[in-house]
């Protein structure tokens, strides 16, 4: 890394990149006080209608919305740099220090934040068939930003990095060593930068040193995870190899009996592919009951349709399954944790999946659970003996402060030099 010049001050903004399948959600943060300068998403790329929302956090604007077609991930990057151009925080910007990018899989060698280079690009496509839906939108980020500013440290970070602390009995699976090893079989874990952020607000939160606290995170978004946390470090987590296995997801079924593969290939003559695509994007909720949004689920609910509720009944009872078990492997748990946007949004989710759990410690107050709020808060009742919280994550800011640290980290000689 070049040193500026002296009387150029430092360039302290990241552009956060948070690349799906078919989105891109990004945030422009100034590290030097944590201010959002913009946020938004790109949605529906490639599939004809597409949208920009983009919030000019650093004016104070109206949200604004475009509407057209955006063919690829090129062309979403360069409508997100025209929206940003607009609040004369473009791309070209002598301001920015990085660009961070959400990476869903980095298999066991990419484990810290990394700046990327054309081997972490290959190893990050490699480990594309562990995580079909996400790392080739990852790949595809990171390529389109290199070729718009080929001149800034990309920084990649990794959803399983968090993970890589699970000792060897969580994430290994109960199947020929041999084989698990030549292929790298064995569960990885997920939503990671989540989980690690969220136990340290949570840590905060009950006033607690985060290497005395213990920990089940409940990361409930679109793909959901739970995460059982043991001072400060993961030691079990729901999703596996890939982002499939454990709770139901919006559109992934979560655990199953894994001879439903065969047994599918066997009796209806599905292909590999084609119980992928089943379990990946036709299953959990959406499979269930033909919605995969909590909102309209718990409206269906409310209305009195029976495949709603059956859905979300099946969503509660694998959810307390996970409590249970991680209750279990950690023995003292001061708390149940809820994030993302079903975690932090949807009480009667929070209020099910404890309810009746007063031996183990664990009840929701109604009144605290029913209030809303964007700031890290407790719903258990004053005396719980394990405490039940909310706390909003925040993936970006994270992505964010690793990128920078990563960036601004002397490269000089010394003990904490960069070498290695
Ligand atoms: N007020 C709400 N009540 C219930 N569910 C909500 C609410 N707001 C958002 N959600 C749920 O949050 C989900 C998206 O969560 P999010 O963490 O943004 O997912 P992702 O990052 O995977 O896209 C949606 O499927 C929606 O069902
Ligand atoms: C890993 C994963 O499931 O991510 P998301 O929730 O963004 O789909
Ligand atoms: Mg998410």
């Amino acid at each position: 890394m070049t040193t500026p010049p002296s009387h150029t001050p430092a360039p302290t903004r990241v552009l956060v990149l948070n690349s799906g399948s078919s989105s891109v959600k990004y945030q422009l943060i100034d590290m030097a006080d944590r201010s959002r300068l913009a946020a938004g998403i790109a949605e529906r790329i490639g599939e004809g209608a597409s949208a920009v929302s983009h919030q000019p956090l650093s004016t104070g604007g109206e949200t604004r919305e475009w509407q057209g077609e955006l063919a690829d991930h090129d062309a979403a990057l360069a409508a997100i740099a025209k929206e940003l151009a607009a609040d004369g925080l473009g791309l070209d910007s002598p301001e920015l220090a990085a660009i961070g990018h959400r990476v869903v899989h980095g298999g066991l060698k990419l484990t810290e934040p990394t700046v990327v280079d054309d081997a972490v690009l290959k190893e990050i496509e490699r480990l594309v068939p562990v995580a079909p839906l996400h790392n080739p939108a990852n790949v595809t980020g990171i390529r389109t930003a290199q070729r718009l500013r080929p001149d800034l440290p990309q920084v990649a970070v990794f959803d399983t990095a968090f993970h890589s602390s699970m000792p060897e009995h969580a994430a290994r699976y109960a199947i020929d060593v041999e084989t698990a090893d030549a292929h790298r079989v064995r569960r990885y874990g997920f939503h990671g930068t989540s989980h690690a952020y969220v136990s340290r607000k949570a840590a905060e939160l009950l006033g607690k040193d985060a290497a005395d606290t213990n920990l089940i995170v409940l990361h409930l978004g679109n793909g959901a995870s739970a995460s059982a946390v043991r001072a400060g470090r993961c030691e079990d987590t729901s999703m596996g190899l890939t982002p499939l296995e454990g709770l139901v997801m919006g559109t992934r079924s979560g655990d199953i009996d894994p001879a439903v593969v065969f047994h599918l290939g066997r009796v209806a003559g599905m292909s590999a592919d084609e119980v992928d695509d089943l379990l990946n994007k036709r299953s959990g909720l959406l499979g269930l009951c033909g919605a995969n949004d909590m909102r309209e689920i718990r409206r269906r609910v409310d209305a009195g349709d029976a495949a709603a509720r059956l859905a979300f009944d099946i969503y509660i009872h694998r959810l307390r399954k996970y409590i249970g078990a991680y209750y279990a492997v950690l023995g003292r748990v001061d708390a149940v944790v809820f994030t993302a946007g079903v975690g932090e949004n949807a009480a009667p989710v929070r209020e099910a999946a404890v309810a009746g759990l007063e031996q183990l410690g664990l009840a929701v107050d109604g009144d605290l659970n029913a209030a809303g709020g964007k700031e890290a808060r407790l719903i258990s009742p004053e005396d719980a003996r394990v405490k039940v919280a909310v706390v909003p994550t925040d993936e970006e800011l994270e992505i964010a402060e690793q990128s920078y640290a990563l960036v601004t980290a002397s490269p000089g000689p010394g003990p904490e030099g960069g070498a290695g």
